[in-house]
């Protein structure tokens, strides 16, 4: 097991914060890259990061830079927190300044428009030096930073990084536990985010618990299908990288993703709600890709069909709700152990 002397955190926002925050409390020397001096300033002389997470003191020994060559230079592990629009662009410049052999983990939960890629496939294009593993879990950065307790997944085909990973990471209030399912961990962290808008919407129309509970429930078994097709364990979608996140984000107002659907479902128009919002919600672009996919490969996907519906085809929840309430009613569980 590899015991860094150096890590970095790539990405000052809410997400990349609080991991750095928590290494820094374990004792390892981590520098976070951000592109914004005044922020970068902020966390240097006063330890807090007043935009992202402005209730949270951070670990005093947390160093922050704006310059990425600096910020990475003799790191043996690097964490990119980045939004996936931004994932490319970062790997390209990260990649002159990576040693061979370089633990790089993914913890970005979206997908690359062109050819369908996962951050990690991404990051394994631009920087194929690096050993690459992906960090996923119901992982609200506020609650992390109050020291919720906090159980997260680390996934890689390499058991020593993952080993790394669980080590550094983890305390007395965050857990990592590990899985080889790379490609379902890291697709169970993007789709949820569609749930994630769903339930919000629910939430907004005040529907009750019978109504929560079928919703989520049919979203871990749409989520599973999808990612089953495409090669995953449905395993996984048992564990902290599905069902976990899944319950997380689909039940808290500190997820970006729930706020955009809260506000949908009061009738706010997207634009607005996203332009407002000022950070990250990844399931709005997720959505577009996976109903373009689902309808390629023919993969039954009711909920995501009818939130595309009624944000992209104006059509009214009632009548998307409608509808599905009158479709074909299916088996509960479609997967058996063998
Ligand atoms: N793995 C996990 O369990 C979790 C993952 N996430 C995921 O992590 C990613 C980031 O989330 P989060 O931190 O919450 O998002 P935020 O919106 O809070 O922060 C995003 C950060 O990325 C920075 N950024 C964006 N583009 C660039 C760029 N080109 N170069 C440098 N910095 C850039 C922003 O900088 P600026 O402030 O200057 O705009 C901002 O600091 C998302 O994909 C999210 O889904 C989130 C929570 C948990
Ligand atoms: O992924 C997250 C928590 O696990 C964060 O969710 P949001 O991006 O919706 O805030």
């Amino acid at each position: 097991m590899l015991k860094p002397s150096k890590v970095a955190v790539l990405g000052g926002g809410s997400f990349g914060t609080a991991i750095a925050n928590i290494m820094a409390n374990n004792g390892h020397s981590v520098c976070l890259w951000m592109r914004n001096d005044q922020r970068a300033d902020e966390i240097n002389q006063q330890h807090i990061n007043r935009s992202y997470l402005p209730d949270y003191p951070l670990n005093e020994q947390l160093q922050a830079s704006t310059d990425l060559a600096a910020a990475v230079q003799g790191c043996e592990i690097v964490f990119m927190a980045v939004p996936s629009s931004s994932s490319r662009a970062v790997a390209k410049e990260l990649v002159a300044h990576i040693a061979d052999g370089c633990i790089l983990i993914s913890t970005t939960k979206g997908i690359e428009p062109e050819n369908f890629k996962l951050m990690s496939q991404v990051l394994a294009e631009e920087i194929p030096q690096a050993r690459i593993g992906v960090l996923s879990g119901p992982n609200l950065a506020k609650e992390i930073a109050a020291g919720q307790i906090t159980g997260t997944v680390i996934a890689s085909e390499d058991d020593e990084l993952n080993e790394t990973i669980q080590t550094l990471l983890h305390s007395g209030t965050f857990r990592v536990y590990a899985s080889n399912d790379v490609f379902g961990v890291e697709l169970g962290g993007a789709l949820k985010n569609i749930y994630a808008i769903i339930s919000g919407m629910a939430a907004a129309m005040g529907t009750g618990q019978n109504t929560i509970s079928m919703l989520m429930t049919r979203s871990l078994a749409e989520m599973s299908r999808f990612a089953v097709h495409k090669g995953a364990d449905p395993m996984t979608f048992l564990g902290l990288a599905g069902v976990g996140d899944l319950i997380a984000t689909c039940m808290s107002p500190l997820s970006r993703n729930y706020r955009v659907g809260y506000q949908l479902g009061e009738g706010k128009a997207l634009d607005d709600i996203v332009a407002e919002l000022g950070q990250v919600a990844e399931g709005v672009n997720t959505l577009k890709l996976i109903k373009q996919q689902s309808d390629e490969l023919g993969i039954y996907m009711p909920l995501v069909s009818a939130l595309y519906d009624v944000i992209y085809n104006k059509k009214t929840i009632k009548e998307v709700v409608g509808a599905m309430m009158f479709s074909e009613q299916n088996r509960d569980v479609e997967f058996t152990v063998q």
